[in-house]
């Protein structure tokens, strides 16, 4: 488990981190979200004792990483520079590792079997691909069996199979009871391996919430709804504050566009004496509408209590990667310039 406390870190003018506050907890994969310089590294580097904070405090597992008496039994990690000797085999890097930090033999060959470096165990590191060298960092990282682990794009530059592995490991070593914070630019990974975020933007922080909320909370209550009865939905729905249009969608049976009873251009929306006939008219035979102001649930409560059935109810989601874009705009540090025509920064 780790906990940051007003967490912050001045390079002379610079503020890298500030103020920052945070919880990884056990049993869930936390993502470390933000945009470039955003200060995920830095905050890292605190964390793991590597840089001394100007302000506040990291603890792990209740104690700044400093005063662990065996630190590699509680936080294992995987930062982006990664420190091998290139001229040693993996097995005698691990070696190196484990002799200094009181590990046993044993526990290497177990490492070395569990990220599936066997066949290359006594080879020389220096001349393992990207994929390989990830997976012996991530094998020093485990080496002292810890309770946190602490991984900063660790799929930087993997093929597929290696990004699944690394998805894989990570959200088993959560399902164990252990913490796992973990940084990356990939957000349709980030999306498929945390349960968590924290989201930060100029060193400061912008969100600690559930991936599920995030999403959630960037999508705006819009839902997509199909009804046999949906022009008297579109009615209930109305009157409750929502907003309304006819969902453009190929099953539905619209009439031909002009012919009457078809007017969807106008959403219908809350307001103070709604002409409700006018909901029926605007939705006119559609089938499908999107509801925007109202949760799905309470959507389906309303049908439910005004014995409307439902053929689908669906909440329209944006996707992680849009909903971190949105979020971070005001915090980007580095913006790229509009491209000006064809063949413009290319
Ligand atoms: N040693 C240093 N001296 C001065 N400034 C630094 C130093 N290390 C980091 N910074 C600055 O602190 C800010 C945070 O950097 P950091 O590397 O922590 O961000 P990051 O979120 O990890 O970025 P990225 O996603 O690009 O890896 C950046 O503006 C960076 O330039």
């Amino acid at each position: 488990m780790i906990e940051a406390r007003g967490l912050t870190k001045r390079y002379g003018e610079k503020v890298a981190v500030e103020d920052l506050s945070f919880t990884v907890r056990p049993g869930v994969v936390t993502g470390f979200l933000g945009p470039n310089g955003a200060g995920k590294s830095t905050t890292m580097r605190m964390i793991l004792g590597l840089d001394q904070p100007t302000g506040g405090t990291a603890l792990i597992d209740g104690r700044p990483y400093r005063e662990l008496a065996a630190p590699m039994r509680h936080v294992g990690a995987l930062l982006e520079a990664r420190a091998i000797h290139t001229g040693r085999s993996a097995a005698n890097h691990l070696l190196a590792l484990a002799q200094t930090h009181g590990v046993g033999r044993r526990r290497i060959d177990e490492v070395i079997e569990l990220v599936g470096l066997r066949d290359v165990a006594h080879k020389r590191a220096g001349g393992f691909s990207l994929g390989m060298g990830q997976r012996l960092g991530i094998a020093s990282a485990l080496l002292g069996d810890p309770s946190t682990l602490i991984l900063d794009e660790p799929v930087n530059g993997l093929d597929p199979e290696g990004i699944r592995w690394i998805r894989d490991l990570l959200r088993g070593f959560a399902a164990q009871g252990r913490a796992v914070l973990v940084s990356s630019h990939l957000m349709s990974e980030m999306a498929l391996t945390a349960t968590e975020l924290i989201v930060i933007g100029r060193g400061r922080l912008i969100q600690e919430t559930s991936v599920a909320d995030f999403v959630r909370a960037a999508s705006g209550n819009r839902v997509f709804v199909r009804s046999p009865h949906a022009a008297a939905l579109a009615e209930m729905l109305v009157r409750e504050g929502a907003t309304v249009t006819a969902a453009p969608d190929p099953a539905a049976s619209l009439p031909p566009a002009g012919a009457p009873g078809r007017q969807p251009a106008a959403p219908l929306g809350h307001r103070p004496d709604p002409t409700l006939d006018q909901a029926s008219a605007a939705i006119g035979t559609a089938e499908t509408i999107e509801v925007v102001g109202l949760a799905s649930a309470r959507i389906g409560e309303l049908a439910r209590a005004g014995g409307i059935a439902l053929h689908e109810l669906t909440p329209r989601l944006v996707s992680l990667e849009d909903a971190f874009m949105n979020i971070t705009r005001d915090a980007v540090e580095f913006t790229n310039a509009a491209p000006a025509g064809i063949g413009a920064n290319r």
